[in-house]
């Protein structure tokens, strides 16, 4: 192309998008505004790719007729003699009761015939006495307990409507209910005392084992109180005393005990308490739950995320060089050792002999520690890789520059031009995204859901429209609307399906029937987790559609990110960005020695 004018040469990448001066606001006209998307998506995939289910029922909403036209012939549109008719659908737009409790409500309910409500009793109270003195505590009910014989001669006398007639072994009864009542309120007292479970369950129940008894005791007034109506006859404080003194202890120690329990212990607590166990048993302690404090998210820096990344590949490559070179001098057999483990570490053998031959000039027959391995190893892996770690460069004055991002099935092409679009639109510039993946609805949706997201327009059609159509439609769009850059969305394909890559044939050629420089780029998004195969996928796309250049994605945790390395070193071609996770910010420029490091694991 005769060059008329003066092209403006944009360099994108690390320091240069930052060069630039974005334009006044966002662009105004927006060709699809993709009414179907209203949600904002997260960055994760999850987020931006719709269900599949979603997916599966758009396809099946499209008869056989309108989802899969028959795909327009490119080449007979009147571009030239074999230009392609482009397609029609082009769419173009911007606590339970514990067992004290329990206990008590079957003590309750076995003397119910014997004892007269509360009301009966009130009410055959003398005037002379006040209510209020009625044996409601278990306090008051042991003051004036006196011995069995009084008791009973006493409530026979003085509550004759409510006791009738006492049988005479009521005294027998009396003396060991008693003696019964003193021995659990000692185990009670004993109870409250060690655990926090203990407390804590009478706590939440807010019965304590003490006042439990007491109300058991308020529950027997027809056997062990005193005489209504003649006030206390007061014991003689033996026993009544014995009893009152051991409440008044139990639940001194319950209250202390409950004190030193946390709340959140408290609020835990199980309701039951725990049994006595025998001799030899012990109650597992229960230890209070930590409360997990939730960290402050750290935003960690550029370089900090593809060291975490790359964590995986360095601490495998690192960890066998140590093993390798422990106390043993380098010799032939050690560097024939080393060699083979750098080329398993996927990083070519072409720079596995680099490291080796390297590192047998500066050591041979001395000792040699990992670490001297892994600087000597970064910097060899700097050399190969500081000629490919160049910025994208965007010729402006084409209007638009247009990109084609290729590449294998799930190799990240879509996200990463969603990545590339945040970029460029951030920076200013007027961005227009071709949704040409026609094979997977969900495709066209993320797409739209990026451009959505990073104010680009977008230009999509119907799914398994023609994409060599699309492609051409969306370049004279944006030639229209003056976008600065245009991004062709492609199908993921498998290098080996003949068919596929002369679809991607055609779109290259389509492009070029508009301007003989188009696409302007081709990019070509690499999965690192998929190792060697990488290789041959450059080799044949590089071929079919004039690959200029790479973005190696998922190098976040992946053990073989070593494959960037002999990737650089056969192909020799840049590689402009890499992706180290799934979100807008997730994709930064290359640099050589920062990944030649961080796989090295050398410190910076
Ligand atoms: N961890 C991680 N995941 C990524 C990265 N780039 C893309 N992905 C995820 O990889 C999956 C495939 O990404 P896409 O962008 O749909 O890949 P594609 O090449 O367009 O897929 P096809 O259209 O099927 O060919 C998605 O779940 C992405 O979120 C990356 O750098 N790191």
């Amino acid at each position: 192309m005769a060059m008329g004018f003066i092209k403006r040469i944009f360099t994108f990448g690390k320091g240069a998008v930052e060069e630039t001066k974005p334009p006044e606001g966002v662009p105004e006209e927006t060709i699809v505004s993709a009414p179907e998307v209203e949600a904002q998506p997260e960055p994760s995939s999850e987020a931006v790719e719709p269900p599949a289910a979603v997916a599966e029922a758009e396809i099946v909403e499209e008869s056989p007729e309108t989802a899969f036209e028959p795909p327009v012939d490119i080449e007979t549109l009147p571009l030239s003699d074999d230009d392609p008719v482009l397609g029609a659908e082009i769419e173009t737009a911007g606590g339970p009761a514990s067992d004290d409790a329990e206990e008590l409500a079957r003590d309750e309910a076995a003397p119910v015939e014997a004892v007269v409500t509360p009301a009966e009793t009130e009410a055959a109270i003398p005037p002379s006495v006040p209510s209020g003195h009625l044996p409601h505590k278990a306090g008051e009910q042991t003051e004036t307990k006196a011995t069995a014989e009084e008791a009973t001669a006493a409530t026979e006398t003085a509550a004759p409507v409510a006791h009738k007639a006492p049988a005479p072994s009521d005294e027998i009864i009396v003396a060991s209910r008693e003696a019964e009542i003193v021995e659990r309120i000692e185990e009670a007292a004993d109870d409250a005392e060690p655990t926090a479970s203990d407390v804590t369950t009478a706590e939440a129940d807010e019965v304590t084992p003490t006042e439990t008894l007491a109300s058991e005791l308020e529950s027997e007034p027809s056997v062990i109180s005193a005489p209504v109506g003649e006030m206390p006859g007061r014991a003689d404080g033996g026993e009544a005393a014995a009893l009152r003194e051991s409440i008044e202890t139990a639940e001194a120690n319950a209250a202390e005990a409950a004190t030193d329990v946390a709340p959140t212990e408290t609020a835990e607590a199980e309701p039951t308490a725990t049994p006595a166990l025998p001799k030899g048993f012990s109650a597992t302690e229960r230890k209070p739950k930590e409360e997990p404090v939730a960290a402050p998210k750290e935003k960690l820096s550029w370089y900090q995320r593809l060291r975490r990344g790359l964590a995986r590949t360095s601490s495998q490559l690192t960890g066998q060089i140590a093993s390798l070179f422990t106390k043993r001098k380098l010799d032939e057999a050690t560097l024939q050792d080393l060699e083979d483990l750098l080329i398993q570490a996927d990083l070519g053998v072409e720079t596995a002999m680099r490291i080796t031959d390297t590192l047998a000039s500066e050591r041979y027959g001395k000792d040699v520690s990992g670490e001297d391995v892994s600087r000597i190893m970064a910097g060899e892996i700097t050399k190969v890789l500081s000629p490919v770690a160049k910025p994208l460069e965007l010729d402006l004055s084409h209007k638009p520059h247009v990109i084609l991002v290729v590449g294998v099935n799930g190799t990240g092409k879509t996200t990463t031009i969603g990545k590339l679009a945040a970029k460029l639109s951030g920076a200013g510039l007027k961005v227009m995204l071709a949704a040409g993946d026609t094979f997977r609805a969900a495709a066209i949706e993320q797409l739209k859901i990026w451009a959505e997201r990073t104010n680009s327009e977008i230009v999509s059609s119907k799914l398994g429209a023609d994409a060599a159509g699309l492609a051409y439609e969306a370049f004279q769009q944006a030639r229209e609307k003056k976008s600065d850059v245009l991004i062709i969305d492609t199908a993921g394909r498998l290098q080996n399906k003949a068919e596929l890559m002369a679809e991607l044939e055609k779109i290259v050629r389509v492009l070029g029937k508009l301007d003989p420089d188009a696409p302007h780029t081709v990019l070509q998004t690499l999965d690192a987790t998929t190792g060697q195969n990488a290789l041959q996928q450059v080799e044949i796309f590089r071929n079919v559609a004039g690959v200029s250049g790479l973005i190696m994605t998922k190098l976040d945790g992946t053990a073989r990110g070593g494959i960037l390395v002999a990737i650089s070193a056969k192909h020799k071609l840049p590689v402009y960005f890499i992706g180290v996770g799934e979100g807008i910010d997730d994709l930064e420029p290359f640099e050589a020695k920062d990944f030649a490091e961080a796989i090295a694991g050398v410190a910076a």
